[in-house]
């Protein structure tokens, strides 16, 4: 059967949570507000009434003094009554959008890490923060004017009984247009031209986006007016969707809705002229005069109203986008948590017949992959760019699930082991390791937080990083990325060394590129590899083959494959391709030499 899509305000209102009740009282006290906030008028045409009524000898009105107080306390309830209604709908708004934050938050930490490759942590937080912002308006201050607009409508229905409902209904048919003019623009075939109208506006701000992070790139290569072209395009395409809706489609209705919402008393003055006749034959000229006066006056609350419940479809608009993007980071795949957890029974690795192919992708990253990788192994992964060496080393920590075969450590499946417990037992190094913006000992501490400092100083030094140390200030205290403390690429791999060297896990997986380092970094770098992997099993993602020689095992992945394995020498015997691999970089090598003498 098929769901019914719930609507905005009840996707809110279900993240409101204990802050529902809230919402509620704000909305109540807001349509108490509406209707108190329309009593001054009643007030003003019981004065009207009165002083027609005893014209010209004004002294007789002697109640109206009293109708004033009334009308001023019936303004100044309305308005304590608004602020309150606001502070609960704010304080309910606020609630929910940090409930929004939270529960994204939540979900997106039982992702699988993988999901964080593809979606930068930073554009999930920003998302979530800027989505649960958007939401705040329509909580805040919207469904309030939407609950004070309808009340509105409701008491006019009912006022055009109690005074005159011709007059009533004159100013009635004024707002029905202005509504039925601005839904008009967005309702219908008009609101799939809105949507691709908010869809090109989205897409030139991500063109304008990478425009400017491609900046650097662009001066290098001179290619300032390729880049600027994707930008352009997507200029020129909002602008002619905006001019279409904008222009085209808005034209009439927009004007039609602004006509109606600023002169609600339009078809007043007609109906007024069409009655006065009839109301001067019937003798009560005074009691027809103080009914269209008070009809004139009370349509200025009708334009109020309508300017409001504009705003307010805009800010539906927002929020129902802002949910859209909630429910994206929503939607995250979670991992899975086995139910009775097994416990791994050494550092050994396998591979069964392990296939995965990335979601979306048309072809398998992986296929039919297996080996074994003893404890106190080291298994190399080598081969051409995109063969799926990272994605093997993907599986094993659990950055994603195989799609089909299984990952085991210490003859476990990778599935039915704790995630905590499978972190424990893995020290990753990636060629990119992230830094935090804290110090290095808290950066390096990261790894095992109850690290004491020598500690933490004991693999630093392990990792080679006492030439680091020694330049800064503050030795290991001192602040990383701030006021001029920057890293070398080299440097920073250095100090995630440290971190997984601290994390003393059995099982290291890491990604040995040097690209960052210079000569003297690379041989550092290599000493602290050697520190880190010493005793453990080791999957070594290897880019320069001179580091895989010394492996017990070497696969070569090619096209998410394994086309050969064995030793160094058993492959360079084999003569097929890790043998050309390594003819070549030998060659790489020889060449450098020579053009470096
Ligand atoms: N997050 C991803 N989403 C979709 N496809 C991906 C993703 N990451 C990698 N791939 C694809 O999977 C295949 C294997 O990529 P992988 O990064 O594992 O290769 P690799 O051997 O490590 O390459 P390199 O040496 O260049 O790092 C490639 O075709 C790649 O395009």
């Amino acid at each position: 059967m098929k769901q019914k899509k719930k609507s905005d305000v009840a996707v809110l209102l279900d993240y409101a949570g204990s802050h529902k009740g809230l919402t509620f009282l704000g909305l109540t006290l807001s349509a108490v507000s509406m209707l108190l906030s329309m009593a001054p008028y009643i007030c003003i045409w019981l004065v009207a009434r009165d002083l027609i009524a005893v014209a010209p000898d004004w002294t007789r009105a002697q109640d109206i003094a009293q109708y004033g107080w009334l009308a001023f306390a019936f303004a100044v309830a309305g308005i304590v009554l608004y602020f309150a209604g606001l502070m609960c709908t704010h304080l309910a708004a606020f609630r929910t959008a940090a409930n929004i934050r939270k529960q994204g938050v939540a979900h997106v930490m039982k992702a699988p890490l993988g999901f964080f490759d593809s979606n930068a942590s930073g554009l999930i937080r920003g998302r979530l923060d800027a989505a649960a912002a958007d939401t705040e308006t329509l909580l805040a201050h919207n469904l309030a004017d939407i609950v004070g607009t309808i009340t509105l409508f409701v008491s006019m229905l009912v006022l055009m009984f109690v005074f005159d409902w011709r007059m009533g209904a004159s100013c009635l048919l004024a707002a029905v247009i202005s509504m039925i003019a601005m839904f008009s623009m967005m309702g219908g075939k008009n609101a799939k031209l809105m949507a691709e109208y908010q869809a090109a506006q989205d897409r030139m701000t991500k063109a304008g986006t990478e425009y400017v992070r491609g900046i650097p790139v662009v001066k290098i290569f001179q290619q300032t007016v390729y880049s600027f072209k994707a930008f352009q395009e997507a200029i020129e395409d909002y602008s002619s969707k905006a001019e279409h809706y904008q222009g085209d489609v808005c034209r009439v209705p927009q004007s039609i809705n602004l006509t109606f919402t600023e002169g609600a008393f339009v078809f007043l003055v007609p109906v007024a002229l069409f009655l006065a006749p009839g109301a001067l034959a019937g003798g009560d000229f005074a009691g027809f005069i103080t009914n269209f006066a008070f009809y004139a006056v009370f349509s200025a609350i009708i334009s109020t109203a309508l300017a409001k419940i504009m705003f307010a479809a805009s800010g539906m608009m927002l929020a129902s986008t802002a949910l859209g993007r909630i429910g994206q980071v929503m939607c995250a795949p979670e991992l899975k948590v086995p139910e009775h957890p097994q416990s791994p029974g050494s550092s050994r690795v396998e591979f069964e017949d392990v296939s995965f192919t990335y979601d979306g992708a048309q072809t398998s990253a992986l296929s039919h992959v297996s080996f074994t990788a003893e404890p106190g192994q080291t298994v190399a992964l080598v081969g051409p760019s995109g063969g799926g060496k990272t994605t093997a080393a993907s599986l094993i920590p659990r950055f994603w699930d195989a799609t089909s075969g299984v990952v085991k450590v210490g003859g476990v499946d990778v599935r039915q082991i704790d995630p905590h417990v499978l972190m424990d037992q893995i020290a990753f190094v990636f060629q990119n390791s992230r830094l935090f913006k804290a110090s290095i000992l808290e950066n390096v501490r990261a790894a095992r937080p109850n690290a004491t400092r020598e500690q933490v100083l004991s693999a630093l030094m392990a990792a080679q990083c006492g030439d680091i140390l020694e330049k800064l200030p503050q030795g290991m205290d001192t602040l990383i990325g701030s006021e001029g403390t920057y890293l070398s690429g080299g440097e920073q791999q250095r100090i995630a060394l440290a971190r997984a060297i601290l994390k003393d896990a059995p099982i290291v997986v890491l990604d040995e590129a040097t690209a960052f380092a210079d000569p003297e970094n690379e041989a550092l770098i290599q000493k602290a590899f050697t520190e880190l992997t010493r005793g453990r099993t080791v999957i070594m993602i290897a880019h320069r083959l001179s580091t895989v020689v010394g492996a017990d095992k070497i696969l070569v992945l090619e096209e998410g494959r394994i086309v050969e394995q064995g030793s160094h020498q058993e492959l360079t015997a084999a003569g097929g391709l890790y043998a050309r691999m390594w003819a070549d970089y030998n060659q790489a090598v020889q060449w450098k030499i020579t053009s470096e003498q």
